[in-house]
């Protein structure tokens, strides 16, 4: 396949369109959470969720019925043209490419709310190809409609094609974010024989090996431990290690068992310790989970500063508690120090957490 050159990548797609960003900014997204903007119970509830949440995403697509895929556009333009998001980003997930509403929902939302538009998520992105249509009818409509600043791409990962083409998606434009797993329609793309929205399942496991009996044989009637294992594991470190090599951002998705508070933490957290920076939510029940789990704990935040302030220049090694600390160790920590301080900035209590932390002297 064909590719820009250099010189060509950041150049707007339109004459007229912003310029692109050269960076993606790494804005506090640990929570996108999902709305059905033609739900207006659901859809009132919105403009007081504003600052207790990163992301606000008006859904579009999929969960929406096709009878009110209208009604969901027109809501989103409404609650957009009516709130002030102040920190809170807003982000919409269009509909899929093949489908009769997305040249609709472009069309529309660009000329609209542009301004306040930071992401837009394409769902069931397949290659390069799908991101280069929406980057240039993006130029188009933003140049035709004044915005003056890009509206970023999110795709979403949730075929086999697109998780075999993810680094030329997260390659394929300036616009790119971040990316986001899609586990069920992915689990249906690939034939995988899971049911669920997200999570683990109880039938893909490792078994603890037999005990030995008296005889020396294994017992093979012996109770033995069983461990479940992550069915997402391959694809978060795919996505994650393709993220971090164009400088954009991962995120978990959906998990579906909304009353399992518990399993959504540890699928979570599973996804952040792997390197993602946020997941969704589905449910305002999955707000508070998402927040606590993707800002580094105090433990970690303490931790981290004691490395940082027995390292002086970065360089050498130290002993701390029995461990070795050095140059790469030290990196480790920053990601987690740097990365509390953006956190910070935009939320009051966290910040109060982590000023309240000791941190020991140089
Ligand atoms: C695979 C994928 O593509 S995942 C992404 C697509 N799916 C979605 O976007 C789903 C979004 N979430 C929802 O539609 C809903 O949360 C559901 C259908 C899962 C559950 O809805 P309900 O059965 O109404 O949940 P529940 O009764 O617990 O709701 C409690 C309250 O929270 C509100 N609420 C529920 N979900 C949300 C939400 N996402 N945002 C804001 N408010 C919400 C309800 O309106 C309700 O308000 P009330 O107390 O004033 O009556
Ligand atoms: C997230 C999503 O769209 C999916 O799991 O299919
Ligand atoms: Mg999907």
């Amino acid at each position: 396949m064909s590719h820009k050159s250099a010189k060509d990548f950041f150049r707007p797609l339109a004459v007229g369109a912003p310029q692109p960003l050269r960076e993606i900014p790494a804005r506090p997204s640990r929570a996108i959470h999902f709305f059905d903007p033609s739900n207006e119970k659901m859809a009132a509830k919105i403009p007081a969720m504003v600052g207790t949440v990163d992301v606000l995403l008006g859904n579009l697509e999929d969960a929406i019925k096709a009878d009110n895929k209208v009604a969901a556009r027109e809501g989103l333009v409404k609650i957009a043209q009516e709130t002030d998001f102040g920190p809170t980003q807003l982000w919409t997930r269009i509909n899929a490419l093949d489908s009769p509403w997305v040249l609709d929902d472009l069309t529309t939302l660009v000329p609209a709310i542009g301004e306040k538009l930071d992401v837009i998520m394409v769902p069931k992105v397949q290659g390069a190809e799908d991101i280069h249509y929406v980057d240039r009818i993006l130029a188009q409509l933003e140049a035709k409609a004044g915005i003056t600043r890009p509206i970023l791409i999110h795709a979403i990962l949730e075929t086999a094609r697109g998780v075999a083409n993810v680094e030329e998606i997260c390659g394929a434009s300036p616009r790119m974010q971040g990316l986001s797993l899609g586990p069920a329609d992915l689990a249906a793309d690939r034939k995988m024989k899971t049911t669920r929205v997200g999570g683990g399942h109880p039938g893909y496991l490792v078994r603890e090996d037999a005990p030995r009996g008296a005889d020396g044989l294994p017992d093979l009637d012996a109770k033995r431990a069983i461990f479940q294992q992550d069915l997402w594991h391959y694809t978060i470190a795919k996505m994650v290690d393709a993220c971090a090599t164009h400088g954009i951002y991962p995120y978990y998705g959906p998990f579906g068992d909304i009353k399992d508070t518990v399993a959504c933490e540890d699928q979570f957290r599973n996804a952040f310790l792997l390197g993602c920076v946020g997941t969704w939510s589905l449910h305002p029940v999955q707000i508070k989970i998402a927040n606590r789990v993707f800002s580094p704990s105090v433990e970690d935040i303490a931790h981290a500063r004691r490395v940082v302030a027995a390292m002086g220049d970065g360089t050498g090694a130290v002993m701390i508690d029995g461990k070795m600390e050095d140059d790469a160790s030290l990196k480790q920590c920053l990601v987690l120090v740097e990365l509390a301080e953006k956190l910070a900035e935009i939320d009051p209590d966290l910040k109060a957490t982590y000023d309240a932390i000791e941190t020991p002297e140089a």
